[in-house]
């Protein structure tokens, strides 16, 4: 890979980059990357079961599951099966890398140890989300032992062009990371469909119901993200005392109410975590 040590954008790569699987979190990278300036030339796809995205990509100047032999030097390959299935994957990916090559993983539960007895590599492990396929998405990463700048500011790149990226030196994080940021997208989602259905509970009909709840939950999210002001104080924005706020917040934040719930949800997605690595 000739790449300089201030490389700071996809553009820069000018070796191979492989993604071996192109499933729901695979294409969000693929396509923040292609949005980002990655050659496209440069990207290799192995997905046995390719979407029409991933398809009509491959269209372009994307090689999509060349054969192994046509593959040549890989500079980054990055792994985005299911943890499940990355037992079964190996033995073809194990063969893509030198030793100079970057090994992305964004596998739940998927140790760098794990990952070094089954390809080898310059390891990053990561853990991103879906909002990645808006350009949204939070990944957190953490870099093996032997992963020189370099490389680390390759693997940024690539992490990057879907989001925001914080670096950790403590690979045991990652199992609370993957329950708060890699799995929180869907306590957000289930919330939505919780609101919209106490709408209903409530009253409304159906479809109103349906749109107040993805909106308040797509508008605060927005808000969120664009104010300097943290949570609990755009929530005290909110809560006029003795008003209808105060009213729900008093059932939410009961005894055994959604501090108890997520503290005991987080808590059973880190644990899952954990017995994937074993
Ligand atoms: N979905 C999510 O919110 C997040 C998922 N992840 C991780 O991303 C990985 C992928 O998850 P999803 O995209 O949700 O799953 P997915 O099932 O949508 O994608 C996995 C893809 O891998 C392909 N595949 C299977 N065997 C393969 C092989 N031998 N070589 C190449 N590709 C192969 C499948 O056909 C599928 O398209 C998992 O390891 C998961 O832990 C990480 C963060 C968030
Ligand atoms: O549910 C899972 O295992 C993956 C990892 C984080 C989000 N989805």
């Amino acid at each position: 890979m000739t790449i300089t040590p201030d490389m700071q954008t996809l553009a820069d790569i000018s070796g191979t980059v492989v993604l071996a699987g192109a499933g729901k979190m695979g294409s969000a990278l693929l396509t923040g990357w292609l949005a980002r300036g990655l050659d496209p030339k440069r990207v290799i796809v192995i997905e046995p079961y390719p979407s029409a995205d991933t398809r009509s990509f491959a269209a372009g100047d994307i090689r999509l599951n060349p054969a192994a032999e046509e593959i040549g030097d890989v500079a980054a390959l990055v792994i985005a099966v299911k943890p499940q299935t990355f037992g079964d994957a190996a033995p073809t990916l194990r063969p893509l890398v030198g030793s100079p090559t970057l090994v992305v993983s964004i596998m739940a539960g998927t140790t760098i140890a794990m990952l070094d007895t089954a390809c080898g590599g310059n390891i990053v492990r990561a853990m991103p989300n879906t909002p990645a396929a808006i350009g949204r998405g939070m990944t957190v990463a953490v870099a093996a032992k032997g992963v020189n700048e370099t490389q680390r500011t390759v693997a940024d790149a690539l992490l990057r062009a879907t989001g925001a990226v914080e670096w950790v030196d403590d690979e045991a994080l990652m199992d609370a990371v993957t329950a708060v940021s890699g799995s929180g997208p869907a306590y957000v989602f289930l919330l939505a469909e919780e609101l919209a259905r106490a709408g209903v509970s409530a009253g409304l009909p159906a479809d109103l119901a349906a749109k107040l709840a993805r909106e308040t939950v797509a508008g605060s999210g927005e808000l969120l993200h664009r104010s300097d002001l943290d949570a609990a104080t755009l929530r005290q924005n909110v809560t006029s005392p003795g008003g209808t706020t105060a009213a729900a917040l008093n059932v939410l934040m009961s005894e055994h109410g959604l501090k108890e719930l997520m503290t005991r949800a987080v808590a059973a997605a880190t644990k899952r975590s954990q017995e994937l690595a074993k």
